[in-house]
C-alpha cells in the first residue's frame, strides 16, 4: 500500500484526489492537508479521505504531492523540512518551481519529481509531463507515471522543458475555454439564443477534439476539409489571419513560458 498525501488540496489537488479515487485507489491510501480547517473537513467528508496537518502527512505518507500555489511554497517547505522522513518521494505540481528548490530546502537526498498536470484530470483526460530531480530514481518516475496514468496521459520530459510544457498543456485548457467562450458570444452576436449557441460550440469542440485524437490526420488537413472554395470557412479564416490570431497564440504561450521561468527564479536567492 502506497499512502499519498496531497499538500494543498485546492483545484488541482482535489482534481488529483478525485481522479485517483475514480481510478480505483482506496480512500484510506489518500490524505490531504489544507490551510483552512473548513476546507479540509469538506474534502474529508466528500471523499472519505483523511485530513491531516503537515507533520501528520509527513509521518504517514510515502508520497507527498505538493499542490500549493508557487507563491505559497516557502512556508510549506519550512514546515516540511524538519518533519519529512528520509526517502519520502516529493511530487511537485507547482508551475515554475524547479526540483533543485526542493532539494536545497529538504534533507539531502530527498527524491523529487516535477509534474505539470492540467485540469482535465477531473474527467480522466489530464496531460501530465514528468521530470526526475537529482535524487529521483527510475522507480520513482515509474511510480509517479503509474499514479498519473489513472487520470490521463503522461509524457516524460527533460526538466528544462517544463516551463514550455506549463505554457502549452498546463495552461492549455484555459485557451480552449477562452476560445469556446468567444465563439459562444459570436452566436449571441448573430442572434442565436445562448443555450443553443453553447450546445453548437461545445459539441463542435468535442467532435473536433475526437477527430484530432484519432491522430491519423494533421490538424491542417482536418481544417482544409472544412474549408470549401469560396465558401464560408475561408471568409472566417481570412479574418482570423487579418487579426493576427496565430501570432497572438505564439506570443501568449511565450508569455506563459516566461512567467513560469519567473515563478521559479523568485525562489532562487532563498
Ligand atoms: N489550476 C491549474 O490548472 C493547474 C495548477 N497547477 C499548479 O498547481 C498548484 C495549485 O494550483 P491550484 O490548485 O490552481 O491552486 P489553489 O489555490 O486552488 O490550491 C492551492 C491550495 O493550497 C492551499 N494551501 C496554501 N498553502 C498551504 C499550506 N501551507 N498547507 C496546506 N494548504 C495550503 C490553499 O489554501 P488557500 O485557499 O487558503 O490559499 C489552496 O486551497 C500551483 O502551484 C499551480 O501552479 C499545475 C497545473 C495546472
Ligand atoms: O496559471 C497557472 O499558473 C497554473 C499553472 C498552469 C495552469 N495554471
Amino acid at each position: 500500500m502506497t499512502t499519498i498525501a496531497v499538500l494543498g488540496a485546492g483545484k488541482i489537488g482535489e482534481a488529483l484526489l478525485s481522479g485517483l479515487l475514480r481510478g480505483g485507489r482506496a480512500a484510506d491510501e489518500l490524505l490531504c492537508t489544507e490551510r483552512h480547517p473548513g476546507r479540509a473537513a469538506e474534502l474529508s467528508e466528500r471523499y472519505g479521505i483523511g485530513a491531516v496537518d503537515v507533520p501528520g502527512a509527513a509521518q504517514r505518507a510515502d508520497v507527498l504531492v505538493v499542490a500549493v500555489k508557487p507563491q505559497d511554497i516557502e512556508p510549506l517547505l519550512d514546515e516540511l523540512a524538519p518533519v519529512i522522513k528520509p526517502g519520502t518521494l516529493v511530487v511537485s505540481l507547482c508551475a515554475g518551481l524547479p526540483t533543485a528548490l526542493y532539494e536545497r530546502r529538504l534533507p539531502e537526498g530527498t527524491p523529487v519529481v516535477r509534474v505539470m498536470p492540467n485540469t482535465p484530470m477531473v474527467v480522466g483526460e489530464a496531460m501530465s509531463a514528468i521530470s526526475a530531480g537529482r535524487y529521483a530514481t527510475a522507480e520513482h518516475l515509474d511510480l509517479v507515471e503509474e499514479l498519473l496514468r489513472t487520470v490521463g496521459k503522461v509524457a516524460r520530459v527533460p526538466e528544462g522543458q517544463q516551463d514550455a510544457v506549463t505554457a502549452l498543456s498546463g495552461s492549455g485548457p484555459a485557451y480552449f475555454f477562452y476560445l469556446v467562450e468567444a465563439m459562444i458570444d459570436a452566436g449571441i452576436l448573430l442572434g442565436i439564443p445562448r443555450d443553443l449557441s453553447t450546445t453548437l460550440i461545445i459539441q463542435s469542440a468535442i467532435g473536433a477534439a475526437q477527430m484530432l485524437d484519432r491522430n491519423d490526420q494533421h490538424p491542417v488537413i482536418l481544417r482544409e476539409a472544412v474549408t470549401s472554395p469560396a465558401g464560408t470557412t475561408i471568409m472566417a479564416i481570412r479574418e482570423l489571419e487579418k487579426h493576427g490570431v496565430r501570432a497572438a497564440l505564439l506570443a501568449a504561450i511565450e508569455a506563459a513560458r516566461d512567467r513560469s521561468v519567473e515563478l521559479g527564479q523568485a525562489h532562487e536567492a532563498e
